[in-house]
């Protein structure tokens, strides 16, 4: 775990200290769109245009934030679109590296090593965390973007003319609501479980407990009367909350310490995520080696032992029972 520091690698945990034991998460830096032609993105960012084998995605099966561009990659079908590379699931004093372990593909673009040379190659002389996922421009020789929220959107809508463009995951009826939903999971689930888990005192880990508790409340009661966070389709949000809810049970209840109450205590996040997760081309996705090797063995300022617990038991085929909901 680490940065790189004026294009120096450095092998340094999160600085927690000036911020009263807080988790903060840094700002991405890369922020270049794609669009279909090569327009400026949608707030008139700079971007390059789609096409078929030209752009990279780097993941970690592990992590969140990576496996929501990987989700759109599939359902979107750009796989043969968009090439692909897996870290292995250890981030240790180099951070992300690549291997050919199980599940992993290495680095077929760039032949790197470690994911700070591809950061490297970008900017020499880059400062700031290195983070998956990364989406590379193979003809700039670049990264566009490392912001797996941009890259979403991205992937939604600018490769159309390679990929389904039948399946619209951020429809302009539903933008709003979208966006509204987004905000409230981000902040409080989404990083409210690395807030509860990275906090270095009791009070840093309290209050993004009872917030992140408070929201899967809230969510839990809105899935109660429809089958999507924005309605009757499946869009985004959705997609965005299914990350940390197939990662809550067998990692965040106990490596992070949010256990007030498990997915599985919810009747209808419970069904609701095994909708996602049933869905077709889903469940290839998720890979339970990597993400609980990885958080299990990587934070070992968490878990010392790097012992990484057996259970619990997930039964994730079994009937979701949400039929009982409209869905469009
Ligand atoms: N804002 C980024 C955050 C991505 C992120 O934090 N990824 C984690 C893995 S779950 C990472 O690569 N962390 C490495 C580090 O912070 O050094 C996004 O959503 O794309």
């Amino acid at each position: 775990m680490g940065l790189l520091v004026d294009g120096k690698w450095q092998d340094k945990w999160y600085d927690t200290k000036s911020s009263g034991g807080s988790f903060q998460r840094t700002k991405t830096a890369f922020r270049r769109w794609v669009t279909p032609n090569g327009e400026p993105g949608p707030d008139g960012q700079d971007a390059v245009p789609a096409e078929a084998g030209r752009y990279h995605l780097y993941v970690s099966l592990a992590c969140p934030w990576a496996h929501r561009t990987l989700i759109l990659r599939k359902l979107k079908k750009l796989e043969d679109v968009v090439s692909l590379s897996v870290v292995d699931w250890f981030m240790g004093s180099e951070g992300w590296t690549f291997s050919d372990r199980q599940g992993c593909i290495p680095d077929g673009v760039n032949g790197a090593e470690r994911l700070y040379e591809v950061y490297l190659k970008a900017d020499p002389n880059f400062t700031g965390r290195v983070t998956v996922p990364v989406l590379w421009d193979k003809k700039d020789g670049t990264i566009v973007n490392n912001e797996s929220a941009e890259i979403l959107r991205i992937f939604n809508s600018s490769f159309d003319a390679f990929g389904d463009a039948s399946v619209d995951f951020c429809p302009a009826d539903l933008r709003s609501a979208i966006d509204a939903t987004n905000e409230e999971v981000y902040e409080a689930v989404n990083n409210g479980v690395y807030k509860c888990g990275f906090a270095t005192t009791q009070e840093a880990y309290e209050k993004p407990f009872h917030v992140l508790f408070d929201t899967l409340d809230r969510l839990e009661d809105r899935l109660s009367r429809q089958r999507y966070l924005a309605g009757d389709r499946i869009t985004e949000a959705d997609w965005r909350l299914f990350t940390t809810l197939i990662r809550f049970d067998p990692v965040y209840v106990g490596h992070f310490k949010c256990n007030k109450r498990r997915i599985a205590d919810y009747p209808n996040l419970q069904g609701y995520m095994l909708e996602l997760y049933q869905w077709p081309g889903v469940r290839e996705t998720v890979d339970f080696h990597h993400i609980k090797h990885h958080y299990y063995e990587s934070h070992d300022m968490i878990n010392p032992t790097r012992i990484v617990p057996l259970g619990p038991e997930l039964d994730l085929d079994r009937p979701h029972g949400r039929e009982r909901l409209a869905a469009a």
